[in-house]
């Protein structure tokens, strides 16, 4: 009783880290980022006690974080980002590459660029493949839980692409002539897998190989549009608010005209698991309040009033405490979270479960401080070795992008003039605040996601694929099995013209490239993207050190694989052949970087090492996959080896795809949380 009345039990977000530790939890959620709020908010809405330990502060109506067009303004400051940055990287000059991540209540989704956008369907239903179709992770499992977490708003036709009808309807044929996929690597995908459960052919299936061209020559695919948006596959309801640009760069038109000029169809409904083309996407922007919609305004505020949810905001968890003994059939069960606050160590207690989701880094980092992982790595460092889990902080996947930029001729009105002409600026910082309209309310839509066979040859493709059989035969004996498994899907994906392989990023103004960290005076810029969406090579995140307060050692590997390699140059290549075409290269005035000095394949590959960057979204370090095949959680979330201890964020991605990663992200947020009020 004397306890009692000297800890005043918080409510809603707290600093009291004693008062927090003195809480009987039914659940406690490390991280209160995309996925961790969207679980804890959820659970809430039940009279379950939960609690969230979040290392950021919790920054609402910050205009930072709120006005959509100052993404990017963030990052860097140690007040919202970890701001991490790899190993060396060998395939980029031995260059350390930045790496943001929000630490910032809200995690990511406060300082990400606010693309809201879909895979394909191939992409979901392959994650359902390499879990033997359990949990339903497939596109028609998971459309739900997307739908669940967004309210959609409809553009008006003349708010999206003007200048463009999106009902258009255009047919596009692609004549393809690749051989079928070398038997030589399936006999060796299929020895590799022997004694799996899985299969080499119910892989490509999944992989959606038949649906386009089997693995037959000389097919012909005809993809056609369908005219409209598809409201049925958009949320009404969900928490994050979603919407379209409504101020343009007079040089989007241009562009989009060019790609579509160079036999890209444009996509009139890209978020119905057909995502091929060039579309406008949505964002995570209120079209009421024309402000970031991101998990803590979206998530947390509408339940911080609730008794039963409480957050502690600037804690540090360090480890997760598991019993002393196993279960009857040798499962830990998870206790409690140990968490720093000023230097100090506290314990949080959960007796129902205990939900990490710190996210791609963090999360692997927290399991091998706390004895889960590769023994070899954990007893290292002096850490009581306790569940043998190898794949906890492999099977890193990234985006990987070399941007280009160009400068484009006087008179076009791109973001650069709130850079050139201070009076357009004040202007339209007084237009956002009094009628929230203009262009402090735009970002970045314009994408365009296409397959090697809309800008390669089929003798290139044929070159590439012969490149990285070899390649991948002679490394056999490096892969895991999940990446055997991953590899024949992704060998798959090559075939499927419904499946990207490269997204080409407009961005109206200047960013920084290869050559150009900063932009000249009064100049106007155009930078397009090339990124990687299905990489070959595989990265790790791993602890240096017994101190949870010292960061994880990120190594993506970018670049390894030869595919990763000839794939980047040619699409920094097609960049170039872009840029020359009507109507956009009426508006180029120069190549700015790579500089048009630089023509040939050699050089090609020299920008691409020296511009090497990321689209930051790194995903997979504790896989959903089969024990067997080195998953770290099981199809229900669950940490293998534990009978509490589940994950929920990116870190779970089974495989790269084709979008960017907030919608999915919240997607598993939202299924773990039905997952876990279905089993209490
Ligand atoms: C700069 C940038 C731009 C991006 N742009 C886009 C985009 O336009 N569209 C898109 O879809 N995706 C984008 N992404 C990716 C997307 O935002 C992320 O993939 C997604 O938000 C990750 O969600 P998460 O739940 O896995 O992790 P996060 O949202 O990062 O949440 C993790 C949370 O856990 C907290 N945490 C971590 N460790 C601990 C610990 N030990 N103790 C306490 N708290 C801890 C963190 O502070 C954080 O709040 C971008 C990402 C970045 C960084």
């Amino acid at each position: 009783a004397q306890y009692a009345s000297a800890v005043v039990i918080p409510r809603g977000i707290t600093t009291d880290p004693v008062a927090f530790a003195a809480t009987n939890f039914d659940f406690v959620i490390v991280g209160g980022g995309t996925a961790g709020l969207t679980v804890a908010a959820r659970l809430a809405e039940e009279s379950y006690k939960v609690g969230v330990i979040e290392a950021g502060q919790y920054r609402p109506n910050d205009p930072l974080i709120d006005v959509p067009k100052n993404f990017g303004s963030t990052l860097g400051n140690a007040n919202y980002d970890w701001i991490y940055a790899t190993t060396p990287q060998v395939n980029a000059n031995n260059r350390t590459i930045i790496h943001n991540r929000g630490k910032v209540l809200g995690g990511s989704s406060a300082i990400n660029f606010e693309i809201f956008n879909r895979p394909a369907a191939a992409e979901y239903n392959a994650w359902s493949a390499l879990n033997l179709g359990l949990g339903g992770w497939a596109w028609d499992g998971l459309i739900g839980f997307l739908k669940k977490s967004e309210t959609f708003t409809a553009p008006l036709v003349e708010d999206l692409f003007p200048d463009i009808s999106p009902f258009k309807r255009r047919q596009e044929e692609v004549t393809d002539e690749m051989a079928s996929i070398p038997t030589s690597f399936l006999d060796f995908a299929d020895s590799a897998l022997n004694l799996t459960a899985l299969d080499v052919s119910s892989l490509l299936d999944a992989a959606g190989v038949a649906e386009t061209i089997g693995a037959t020559s000389n097919a012909t695919t005809r993809r056609s549009l369908v005219e409209k948006r598809d409201t049925p596959v958009h949320g009404s309801s969900g928490p994050v608010k979603a919407s379209y640009n409504t101020w343009y760069s007079d040089i989007t038109s241009p562009f989009i005209h060019t790609v579509m000029n160079m036999g890209i169809p444009l996509n009139s409904d890209p978020d119905n698991g057909n995502n091929i083309g060039i579309y406008n996407s949505q964002r995570s922007v209120d079209p009421s309040t024309q402000t970031r919609s991101y998990a803590a305004p979206a998530y947390y505020a509408p339940s911080a009033s609730k008794a039963n949810l409480i957050v502690l905001t600037g804690a540090q968890a360090t480890k997760i405490v598991l019993s002393s003994n196993k279960d009857n059939q040798g499962r830990y069960t998870a206790t409690g979270v140990s968490y720093s606050y000023g230097g100090t160590i506290y314990t949080a207690k959960a007796s129902k479960e205990i939900v990490l989701s710190g996210g791609v880094f963090n999360t692997p980092q927290l399991l091998e401080l706390s004895g889960i992982g590769n023994p070899d790595i954990v007893s290292s460092f002096g850490i009581q070795s306790l569940i043998d889990l190898p794949g906890v902080g492999e099977n890193l996947q990234d985006h990987p992008m070399s941007p280009c930029s160009f400068v484009i001729k006087p008179g076009h009105h791109t973001w650069d003039e709130l850079r050139n002409n201070a009076t357009f600026a004040a202007q339209a910082g007084s237009q956002y605040a009094t009628t929230k309209t203009g262009i402090l309310t735009s970002t970045i839509s314009t994408l365009t996601f296409t397959p090697l066979q809309s800008f390669l040859s089929s003798s290139k493709i044929i070159s590439i694929l012969t490149s990285l059989t070899s390649e991948l035969i002679n490394n056999s004996s490096k892969f895991s099995l999940l990446q055997w498994a991953q590899y024949v899907i992704q060998m798959g994906w090559i075939y499927n013209t419904n499946v990207p392989q490269v997204e080409f990023v407009f961005i109206p103004g200047f960013q920084p490239t290869g050559n150009v960290a900063a932009p000249s005076p009064n100049t106007t810029y155009a930078v397009i993207s090339p990124v990687l969406q299905h990489p070959f090579s595989r990265g790790t995140v791993h602890i240096t050190s017994a101190d949870p307060l010292v960061k994880a050692a990120v190594n993506p590997n970018y670049l390894a694989s030869v595919f990763d390699r000839t794939v980047l140059v040619e699409a920094i290549k097609y960049i170039r052949t872009l840029a020359s075409t009507a109507p956009f290269s009426d508006l180029v005035q120069t190549f700015n970087d790579p500089p048009a000095s630089v023509n040939t394949d050699d050089g090609f590959a020299d920008y691409m090492r020296k511009a090497l960057q990321s689209l930051k979204h790194p995903v997979g370090t504790a896989v959903i996959a089969p024990r067997i095949l080195g998953g770290v959680v099981d199809a229900n979330l669950l940490v293998y080896g534990t009978k509490n201890l589940r994950v929920a964020d990116a870190s779970t991605f089974p495989m790269q795809i084709s979008a960017h990663a907030q919608t999915t992200t919240y997607a598993i947020g939202e299924k773990a949380a039905n997952i876990i009020k279905n089993v209490w």
